[in-house]
């Protein structure tokens, strides 16, 4: 389907739409397009000049007269896979004239429902004329309402420009920045899942930051007028190289690129081109669709683009799904989930450079084949960290006494087998019991742990810790020594509307492993709860509060936070650590994607005023749990109040 999302497939040119006048020879139209070579059309279904309250009344009295050619004219696949319906672009529901004003909303209605009839997969809504659009906004609701699959695309000329620099054309008064547009307008609509934007790429184009906010939002198209292409030295068209990076963050975004306007260079071959404005032209050899040199320009961007590294390849499935955190400790983790953590040599790099670190630290050279270190994995799974340990040892020269403790019994299973196939009887004992309960016959000298979750924290790790303290001696060291959870506000439209689908509270108070994609991170990250082992001062609980203020960047323009994305990072061993936090994350390590607290409200941010978020880990006799909730711009309602939605399992 040209209209399906293709990321990731590099194996031909993205999908292209172009964007054309009203023609009533609508199969000339499609074939003239298609053969040269784009996917679909954005095309005007009725003839422009055509106004509801000009029609001559049908004096036979039969009702309406038609306003639109047969439905007949092109096959339903035709119609559906490579027709985008451009409502009429005179339609302006905000205008003082009354007269426009209901022809507008009668046009409006009619055209859209036209086009479901004909099951078009999308129409492109003219942008709206003024600053207010809330007459235009309510009939777009209303219709939202009736619809069926189809998808609404508003046309949003994509500009953010102070007051001197604004281009009146586009924008009534008042508005220069024309997110705020687009934001009335889906408030209006209550950010229907089905309302999409359509972004009008200018010549000039708004700060990074600025253009980086419309990538959390719903934007399906972006619509690129040849006058916004230059001219290389073959006077073949190309875009600036801001409006390269913008066209290449389009494509790994799943944004389909519309062409519009009229040629505007000249390459060579444009005396070919020319003669193409029949459509029994196209079929012969050397025709050239006048638009081809654009389309052949977006191709070579595409194809320019670096492939997506295998690992990313591998996670195309998970963008921008939500998924349940892991509960370790009252669940028991399934064969396939130790499988993918052990394929991460990322991770387990870093913990053998941690144990290389401390044994070379716990002792000295001329103590090495003297001294026995006594190493407890606790929770080690089916064995991947007994294995870095002890390849720690053998490369630092040191001997190693390793308790392997696992709770979960299939995974003890499993470390027996690895003990005997390894040959490790003599250098690993295995106990098949809860940290927390165990009765070690010694102390430890240093304790490794990976039970970390997204943020941290959130699998429980410090009061497993907690338990395990008991049997590290006074001395000893504790791998991970540290960890620290992080937040930042973000975008993502997407992910706030798939957790409004399931229409409850429940899901809106949970929070969400998931890997981002459609988002846009208005702030950098800070940081929110850290936990130091082994913990010795008794007063210190694990609960904690952090209330964070984030300052949004003052050329982004005001911006819709739907959530916080959150990360952890963790010292392992000194300078050695591990983590997602996006500005140090480890490379090519996979087993962590970020987790995700979404807000019941988004609310809108601006530059000027702080966005001020509070969290709180809070601790039960039988879970944990967090609870949310933001002070400024404006006061949001407690985020799981009492672990009601979302909590984890002691
Ligand atoms: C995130 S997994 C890591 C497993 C393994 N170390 C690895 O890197 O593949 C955490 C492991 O800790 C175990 N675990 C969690 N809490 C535990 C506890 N209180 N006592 C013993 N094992 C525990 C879980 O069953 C799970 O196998």
């Amino acid at each position: 389907m040209p209209l399906g999302e293709r990321a990731g497939d590099k194996s031909e040119s993205r999908y292209c739409g172009v964007e054309t006048e009203f023609n009533d020879d609508m199969p000339h139209l499609l074939s003239f397009n298609i053969h040269g070579g784009f996917d679909f059309l954005v095309a005007p279904l009725i003839d422009p000049s055509y106004r509801p309250s000009l029609m001559e009344q049908d004096s036979s009295g039969s009702g309406a007269l038609p306003f639109a050619g047969s439905d007949l004219v092109l096959s339903p696949s035709q119609w559906s896979s490579h027709v985008v319906g451009k409502i009429s672009s005179w339609i302006d529901l905000d205008s003082e004239d009354e007269t426009l004003r209901k022809d507008s909303e009668i046009a409006l209605k009619q055209e859209i429902a036209w086009a479901s009839h004909l099951s078009l997969q999308a129409c492109l809504l003219p942008t709206p004329k003024g600053s207010s659009c809330a007459n235009y906004a309510k009939c777009v609701n209303q219709i939202l309402q009736n619809l069926n699959s189809m998808q609404l695309w508003l046309r949003i000329p994509l500009e953010k420009s102070d007051d001197e620099t604004r281009n009146p054309d586009h924008m009534g008064e008042g508005h220069t920045d024309t997110w705020e547009l687009w934001n009335s307008f889906r408030l209006i609509c209550e950010h229907h899942s089905q309302l999409s934007v359509a972004l009008d790429v200018q010549s000039t184009l708004p700060s990074p930051t600025s253009l980086g906010r419309w990538f959390g939002e719903p934007v399906r198209t972006a619509i690129i007028d040849t006058n916004s292409f230059l001219t290389n030295a073959q006077h073949y068209p190309c875009l600036s190289r801001s409006h390269q990076r913008l066209t290449t963050a389009f494509f790994s975004h799943s944004i389909q690129v519309v062409i519009s306007g009229k040629p505007v260079h000249n390459p060579p071959m444009a005396s070919l081109e020319s003669s193409a404005s029949s459509a029994d032209n196209h079929t012969e050899g050397g025709w050239r669709h006048p638009l081809k040199s654009y389309l052949d320009y977006l191709a070579y961007l595409y194809q320019k683009m670096d492939p997506l590294p295998e690992q990313e390849r591998f996670e195309l499935g998970y963008r921008d799904y939500l998924q349940s955190p892991l509960q370790p400790l009252m669940d028991n983790l399934e064969a396939q989930t130790y499988e993918t953590f052990e394929k991460d040599t990322a991770k387990y790099i870093q913990y053998q450079r941690a144990v290389s670190k401390a044994l070379l630290d716990r002792v000295p050279d001329d103590k090495a084949s003297t001294v026995i270190t006594v190493l407890m994995v606790v929770g080690a799974g089916r064995g991947p960290l007994v294995r870095a340990s002890l390849q720690a040892a053998e490369e630092t020269g040191r001997r190693l006494k390793v308790y392997a403790v696992e709770k979960n019994p299939n995974a003890v299973v499993t470390l027996h087998s690895l003990v005997k196939l390894e040959g490790w009887e003599k250098l690993v004992t295995i106990v098949s019991n809860d940290m927390r309960q165990w009765d070690a016959p010694e102390e430890a000298d240093i304790l490794v742990s990976e039970l970390l979750g997204s943020f941290g924290d959130n699998e429980l790790s410090p009061e497993c810790l907690d338990g395990a303290q008991r049997f590290l001696k006074e001395d000893g060291i504790s791998i991970p020594s540290s960890y620290t959870s992080f937040i930042q506000p973000v975008t993502a439209s997407k992910l706030y509307n798939d957790i409004k689908s399931h229409k409850d509270l429940v899901h809106f108070e949970t929070s969400y492993v998931v890997k981002l994609h459609r988002i846009a991170r208005l702030a950098p990250t800070q940081t929110v709860f850290t936990f130091i082992h082994p913990e010795h001062s008794a007063k210190n609980s694990n609960q904690r509060y952090k209330k964070i203020r984030f300052d949004i960047p003052p050329d982004t323009g005001s911006a819709m936070v739907h959530g916080f994305a959150g990360y952890f990072d963790a010292t392992l061993y000194k300078d050695v650590h591990l983590g997602i936090e996006p500005s140090t994350a480890t490379p090519n390590m996979f087993s962590w994607f970020p987790i995700f607290f979404p807000l019941r409200t988004p609310v809108c941010v601006t530059p000027n005023t702080p966005l001020e978020v509070h969290f709180w880990r809070c601790c039960g006799s039988t879970k944990v749990w967090y609870e949310w909730c933001v002070t400024s711009p404006s006061a949001s309602p407690m985020h799981n109040s009492n672990g009601r939605s979302h909590w984890v399992g002691l």
